[in-house]
């Protein structure tokens, strides 16, 4: 059996294999709420095949979203939605995952066809953005963010502890804490946007401070057997790298002696001057370098929609899980592609059977 298709155990679930689809935004939320563009997204992705599905960035808080179309799970009354989404992820066979998370000074964006860029202040769609000190972004997204006071960053910890337990009950085993892309947490972890001179901010136990209380937070009402993951930004590409990966990797071990059960290795997206250097799998040597120095298993995406390549990912144990976005989008069914490049053995069954029974034995043509 190729690696890829392995089976893979952590805490109570197990999936049937290594593939997963990442959280991707869809962009057609209203007022945070589900419907059914995302039934049918979410359903037609976990009947594709993968291990685990992981919801979209979903918003802890109105003003924690990316745009005014994405989800969210700030009140009870999300959660009826989200009931049909992972019971149908997971009536498919695969893992329901979710998602939470809070853009920061990266809010109050307009949709990427529709700019990418922040709503202007006049236009009433617009939000007042919250950060850990008043420092834009930059490029489209030059807003100034509300510098947090304290009590700014115990509500917004308390929103994402709302979140999971809003997660819990709508029936995901599977929540993912997003501390990436140049959102609140990251921002509060990079020296591009921290300047505060409080305890969650300066040297590296400061910026790692607000991440530690938020996944110890949520870690006190999400079970024990199930998975508790963050997504987290381990470099930068902005000319500062050796000293940001050692960092990460300090606060890698510090996420797992705080109950982290696994690591979703990505990029910081902290500046829009950063070098990206894209090309198949170009993180999957950095995400290898972070689960030998942690200890904690990891998964990681970008560009790994190659067969060999993202089962060698595995192989190798470079990862433990493959995050395959875009290709998914192309085509939900993308696992049963990566089934048959990869030989494996009766690869229709990746699909469900009243598929798979007429793939397997009926030639028509
Ligand atoms: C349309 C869309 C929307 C999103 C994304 C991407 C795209 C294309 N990505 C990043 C995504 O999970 C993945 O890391 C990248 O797409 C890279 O993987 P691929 O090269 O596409 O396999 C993303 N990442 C994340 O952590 N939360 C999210 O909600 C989103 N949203
Ligand atoms: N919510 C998120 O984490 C998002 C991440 N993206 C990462 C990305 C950056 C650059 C190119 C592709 C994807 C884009 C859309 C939203």
């Amino acid at each position: 059996t190729p690696a890829l298709f392995t089976p893979f155990s952590l805490k109570d679930l197990t999936l049937r294999n290594r593939i997963a689809v990442p959280p991707m935004c869809q962009y057609t939320a209203r007022e945070g709420f589900i419907n059914d563009w995302h039934d049918a997204h979410y359903t037609s992705l976990a009947r594709g095949g993968a291990g685990l599905v992981i919801v979209e960035a979903t918003g802890v808080a109105p003003e924690g979203r990316i745009t005014p179309g994405c989800l969210g799970l700030w009140s009870d009354d999300h959660i009826a939605g989200h009931e049909n989404i992972a019971r149908s992820i997971k009536a498919a066979g695969a893992v329901p995952g979710i998602q939470i998370g809070h853009a920061g000074r990266k809010a109050s964006a307009n949709l990427p066809w529709e700019g990418d860029d922040h709503i202007p202040d006049s236009d009433p769609r617009s939000w007042q953005t919250i950060a850990p000190s008043a420092i834009p972004f930059g490029a489209g997204l030059p807003k100034v963010p509300k510098e947090m006071s304290l009590q700014d960053i115990e509500r917004v910890k308390l929103d994402f502890v709302s979140a999971a337990e809003r997660a819990l009950k709508a029936g995901y085993e599977w929540l993912e804490l997003h501390f990436a892309h140049g959102y609140l947490e990251q921002s509060f972890f990079s020296v591009h946007s921290n300047l505060r001179t409080d305890q969650y901010g300066g040297d590296l136990a400061g910026r790692s401070r607000f991440l530690l209380e938020t996944l110890e937070a949520v870690r006190k009402v999400w079970p024990e057997r199930l998975p508790l993951t963050a997504r987290f930004g381990v470099i930068e590409f902005d000319g500062r790298d050796e000293e940001t990966l050692a960092e990460s990797i300090e606060l890698a071990k510090n996420f797992k002696a705080g109950g982290l059960d696994m690591l979703s290795v990505s990029v910081g997206f902290s500046t829009p001057t950063a070098k990206i250097p894209w090309g198949p799998a170009f993180l999957a040597p950095i995400a290898q370098k972070v689960r030998q120095e942690s200890g904690l298993p990891v998964a990681s995406a970008w560009g790994i929609d190659n067969p060999q390549v993202a089962n060698q990912t595995i192989e190798d144990s470079q990862l433990d899980l493959v995050m395959i976005g875009k290709a998914h989008l192309a085509n939900p069914h993308y696992p049963y592609e990566l089934a048959k490049s990869l030989s494996l053995e009766k690869p229709d069954w990746i699909l469900p059977q009243s598929y798979a029974h007429w793939l397997a034995s009926y030639r028509t043509s």
